[in-house]
């Protein structure tokens, strides 16, 4: 990489995040240090606060503290004026339009963001950002196809295709491989480090095994709070995560 690619302001920056709704206090003044080429895991028990770290990021919910991206505030921001600043996000269930064909998807992810140039392009075939994008998650061979027709896992694939479209650089995942088959757990967590090595990735998840074999950084929250935070070895030799949340999740690393 040359060093003109190397983007050093490029990671999220969160200090003392807070979001409460009405007396309750779902985040109770979170930090976090999210670096790009890194994939970093939340989890925690149910209820712990991490989709409301990721709503607070992204527009959703209402924030109180510190969160930047690139040197730039996010609070306080709209959904669109964030996702326009290159951080976007999944839900848990995908929000794709299921009557259109997996390229109008991509296509219409990137109408807001695409260039003249490549909208002329456009109109003689495929965007480069789409082939791009539709290669990278692996559905190349299925442009044409309604997204409708989509597996839950392809679903998913496509979903972040359109963030990459977008040309997201900060991509947070809630729960992406939930109901997915072995084969595309795999195939995501091998998407995930791909993409990533250019890209800041924060994925919300319960799945333990799968975060031991593609977490960099886990990020462990309880009750709103950051419990620990660090590799997955460190996490899983820390006394705390191992009474309020590995205790019933411990089977899934047991054999790391
Ligand atoms: N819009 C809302 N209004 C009131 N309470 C909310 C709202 N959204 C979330 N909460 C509460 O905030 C707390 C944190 O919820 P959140 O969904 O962030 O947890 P989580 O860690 O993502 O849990 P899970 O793993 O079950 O998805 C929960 O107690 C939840 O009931």
């Amino acid at each position: 990489m040359t060093a003109e690619l190397i983007r050093t302001d490029d990671y999220l920056e969160v200090r003392d995040l807070r979001v409460s709704f009405g007396d309750f206090v779902a985040v109770d003044g979170v930090a976090l240090t999210l670096l790009q080429g890194q994939v970093h895991f939340l989890v925690g028990p149910n209820g712990a606060g991490k989709t409301t770290v990721i709503d607070a990021l992204t527009g959703l919910a209402r924030g109180q503290g510190v969160a930047t991206f690139d040197g730039e505030d996010l609070l306080g921001r709209s959904s669109h004026a964030i996702a326009r600043l290159g951080v976007g996000r999944t839900f848990q269930t995908a929000t794709v339009f299921n009557d259109l064909t997996v390229l109008q998807n991509l296509d219409i992810a990137g109408l807001r963001h695409r260039r003249r140039r490549s909208l002329w392009r456009a109109r003689h075939g495929i965007p480069d950002a789409v082939a791009e994008a539709a290669e990278a998650v692996g559905l190349s061979h299925l442009l044409d196809r309604p997204a409708g027709v989509l597996s839950h896992g392809q679903k998913q694939w496509l979903e972040i295709g359109m963030l990459l479209v977008q040309d997201a650089r900060v991509l947070l995942l809630d729960e992406p491989v939930a109901g997915m088959s072995a084969q595309e757990r795999d195939a995501t967590g091998e998407l995930l480090h791909r993409i990533g090595r250019e890209r800041t990735i924060v994925v919300v998840e319960h799945d333990m095994e799968f975060v031991r074999r593609y977490a960099d950084v886990v990020t462990v929250l309880h009750a709103g709070r950051v419990l620990a935070s660090g590799s997955m070895e460190q996490i899983r030799a820390n006394p705390e995560v191992q009474r309020v949340y590995l205790g019933d999740h411990a089977e899934g690393v047991s054999n790391a």
